[in-house]
C-alpha cells in the first residue's frame, strides 16, 4: 500500500487522484491521505506567512514521520532548495505550462479596456502584465481557482490571470479567453508540472514511481529551478522561466528563457545549453540577468 499525502484543495486533490491513478493502472494500491497546511487555514498574503512554503511544509513532514510515503506538489510552489531525506523521485510529464486570462465577456488581454482590473496574487504576473503597457491595474488576489474565477463571474475583477494547467486539472479549459504567449507572460518555473516526492532511501516506493518520470520535464524543470535558485541568492525580484528541449541540428538542445521584473520593467533573455546539463544553463542566465540588473 502506498500512502499519498494531499491538500484538500480541489486542484491539489486532482492533481494526487491522477497520480494515484496511474499508480493503480500500473498494480499498486494507492490511499489518499489528507492534509491541513498552514497555507490552507491561514488567509494572509502568503509572502506574509512564510512564502509558497507553507503549502508544502506540512506534506513533507507527514514524508520525515513515516505517516504518507509519496506528497504530489505543484512543482512551482515547491521550494528549490532540497530538504535532507526527501527526494523528487518522479517528475511526470509537463501539462501546458502557460498563463491564461479569464476575463469578462470573452475579452482577451488587448481588448480589454484602459483602467480593467486584473486580479492576480503573483508580482510575477503583475510585473509583466504592467511591462505590457495596457494602462490595465493589477490587484492582488488569493484562493482557490474557484473563488478567483468567481471574482469575474460576480462582476468585481474585469479578469484574472491563472495557469492554464490547473484549470485543464480541474476541467475549467472552457472559461478561458486567451492563453498568453510566453513572449508577453513568462510563466513560473516549474509551471504546469507536478514533482512527486517520497523519502530518499524508499526503494520500493521509487520502484513504483520510475515508469512515471518524463526525462524532457525532469530536465527542462531543473534548468528553470536553478535559474531561480541562483535569482534568489542575488535579489528578491519576480521571476519567470521556461525552458523546452527541441530538436537542433546535431541533436536535442535546451532552450531556456528568463523574466526578471524590476523597478524600471521586465528584463528577458534567454540562452541555450545540452540537455545533460540544464544546472550550468539555469546559472549561466540567472548571472546574465543579473549582470544586467
Ligand atoms: N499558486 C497556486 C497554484 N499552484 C499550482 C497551480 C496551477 C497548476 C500548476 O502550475 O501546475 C496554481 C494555481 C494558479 O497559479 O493558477
Amino acid at each position: 500500500m502506498i500512502r499519498l499525502g494531499t491538500r484538500r484543495s480541489k486542484l491539489a486533490t486532482a492533481q494526487s487522484t491522477i497520480v494515484a491513478d496511474q499508480l493503480r493502472a500500473l498494480g499498486h494500491e494507492v490511499e489518499l491521505v489528507l492534509i491541513t497546511t498552514t497555507g490552507d487555514v491561514n488567509r494572509a498574503p502568503v509572502e506574509q506567512i512564510g512564502g509558497t512554503g507553507i503549502f508544502v511544509s506540512a506534506l513533507r513532514d507527514a514524508l520525515l514521520a513515516h505517516e504518507i510515503d509519496i506528497a504530489v506538489h505543484s512543482l512551482k510552489d515547491l521550494p528549490t532548495t532540497p530538504l535532507d531525506g526527501l527526494t523528487l523521485g518522479a517528475i511526470p510529464v509537463r501539462e501546458d505550462p502557460r498563463d491564461v486570462l479569464v476575463a469578462r465577456d470573452g475579452l482577451t488581454l488587448g481588448e480589454l479596456p484602459r483602467g480593467a482590473l486584473v486580479g492576480t496574487g503573483a508580482a510575477r504576473r503583475a510585473a509583466q502584465l504592467d511591462a505590457l503597457g495596457l494602462g490595465i491595474e493589477c490587484t492582488g488576489i488569493r484562493g482557490n481557482v474557484d473563488t478567483r474565477i468567481s471574482l469575474v463571474t460576480d462582476g468585481k475583477l474585469d479578469a484574472v490571470v491563472l495557469a492554464r494547467a490547473g484549470l485543464s486539472r480541474l476541467g475549467r479549459l472552457a472559461e478561458v479567453t486567451e492563453t498568453l504567449d510566453p513572449i508577453q507572460m513568462l510563466p513560473a518555473p516549474g509551471q504546469g508540472a507536478l514533482g512527486i516526492e517520497c523519502r530518499a532511501d524508499d526503494t520500493g516506493v521509487l520502484a513504483a514511481l520510475a515508469p512515471l518520470e518524463d526525462p524532457a520535464t525532469r530536465v527542462a524543470v531543473t534548468a528553470e529551478r536553478q535559474l531561480m535558485a541562483t535569482l534568489e541568492a542575488g535579489c528578491t525580484a519576480p521571476v519567470g522561466a521556461l525552458a523546452e528541449v527541441v530538436e537542433g541540428e546535431d541533436g536535442p538542445e535546451l532552450w531556456l528563457r528568463g523574466a526578471l521584473g524590476q523597478d524600471d520593467g521586465v528584463r528577458r533573455l534567454s540562452a541555450n545549453g545540452p540537455v545533460d546539463d540544464p544546472v550550468s544553463l539555469g546559472k549561466a542566465l540567472a548571472n546574465e540577468l543579473l549582470e544586467r540588473t
